[in-house]
């Protein structure tokens, strides 16, 4: 196909258009969704300009879109390596997966998924997902400040700019996760009750003080009214890097035993591996190589989970 044609579409319409060959004539979709009619018909006729002779087609179905919270009642326990992972892993299941990185205290999702020092593209102020090497596109708080200055937002600018994220070109993504961040305050609280996550992911360490935390977390969806899909334990057993054998210096089977008595699924474990954190400060998180056996079978639950549901 006419690489210059498809350039010239994306340069107007960006992830909104999609170019293909229709018979001997080149075809575009554009999705329209969330788009008023001006700027619809506007962004049809600049598309008709990259490419003349193109058929257009204008779409504009919302699409069923799931919003999966990955949360944790404090900070520093994995939840930004879980969502990475989660969101590698549901779209190596065959979703489309977009990622939200919203932890405005320590937006950390461009390192983990290699795309540090990008700045999304607007369109019309609707912000463009950033593609990132896993197939998951990607808008962070991170992309929108500089790295080092300190992210001290106020509730209601924090839920601004998480709009902006959420309510970004997410084209044809199916699934966002959205990396909230730690803690269970009024910031996470006015993000829940505003986006409607479809359900969410508790992170927690096996620590008793971090179930504790966790325990609030859950209560802050329950108040909301988000079912929780359910219970990640992370850093669980200590592996060896040099013999890979599993310790369990803080106990084993706190969380599941939690996960039972509140009556929410447990999804498994994630042993605190110095390979795991290695691998994600290089971008390239656990879950995106092929002989991952961690993260896949959580994320295999989330994706039964949503096509349950
Ligand atoms: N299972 C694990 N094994 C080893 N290191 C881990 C594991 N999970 C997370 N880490 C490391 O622990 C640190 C904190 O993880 P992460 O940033 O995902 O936590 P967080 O809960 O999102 O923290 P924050 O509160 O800063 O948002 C990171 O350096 C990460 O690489």
């Amino acid at each position: 196909m006419d690489k210059q044609v498809t350039a010239a579409v994306a340069a107007v319409a960006g992830t909104r258009a999609t170019v293909r060959a229709d018979g001997d004539r080149i075809g575009v979709v554009l999705d329209a969704t969330g788009l008023s009619a001006p700027e619809r018909d506007a962004m049809e006729a600049a598309v008709k300009m990259a490419a003349p002779g193109a058929r257009v087609i204008v779409t504009a179905e919302r699409q069923a879109r799931a919003l999966i919270a990955v949360a944790s009642g404090k900070g520093g326990v994995g939840k930004s390596t879980l969502a990475a992972n989660l969101a590698i892993g549901l779209a190596r299941a065959g979703r489309r997966v977009g990622l939200v990185d919203a932890d405005i205290y320590g937006p950390s999702q461009p390192r983990l998924m290699k795309v540090e020092g990008t700045r999304p593209d607007a369109i019309e102020k609707q912000l463009i997902p950033v593609a990132t090497p896993h197939g998951v596109p990607i808008l962070s708080m991170g992309q929108l400040v500089a790295p080092d200055q300190a992210i001290a937002w106020r509730g209601p600018m924090a839920a601004g700019a998480l709009g902006q994220l959420v309510e970004g070109a997410w084209g044809a993504a199916d699934t966002l996760i959205l990396d909230l961040p730690p803690g269970t305050g009024d910031v996470q609280l006015t993000m829940i009750q505003k986006y409607r996550p479809a359900g969410a992911v508790i992170v927690s360490t096996p620590q008793d003080l971090a179930l504790i935390d966790a325990r609030r977390a859950i209560d802050l969806f329950a108040k909301a009214g988000i079912p929780i899909i359910g219970l990640v334990e992370n850093m669980a057993g200590y592996a060896c890097p040099h013999c890979g054998t599993v310790s369990d210096p803080f106990g084993r089977g706190g969380a599941e035993a939690a996960a039972a008595e509140l009556n929410i699924p447990f999804l498994g474990r994630v042993p605190l591996d110095i390979a795991i954190r290695t691998a994600s400060d290089a971008g390239e998180p656990p879950a995106a190589r092929d002989d991952d056996r961690i993260f896949a079978p959580i994320a295999a639950q989330v994706a039964g989970w949503l096509q349950d549901r």
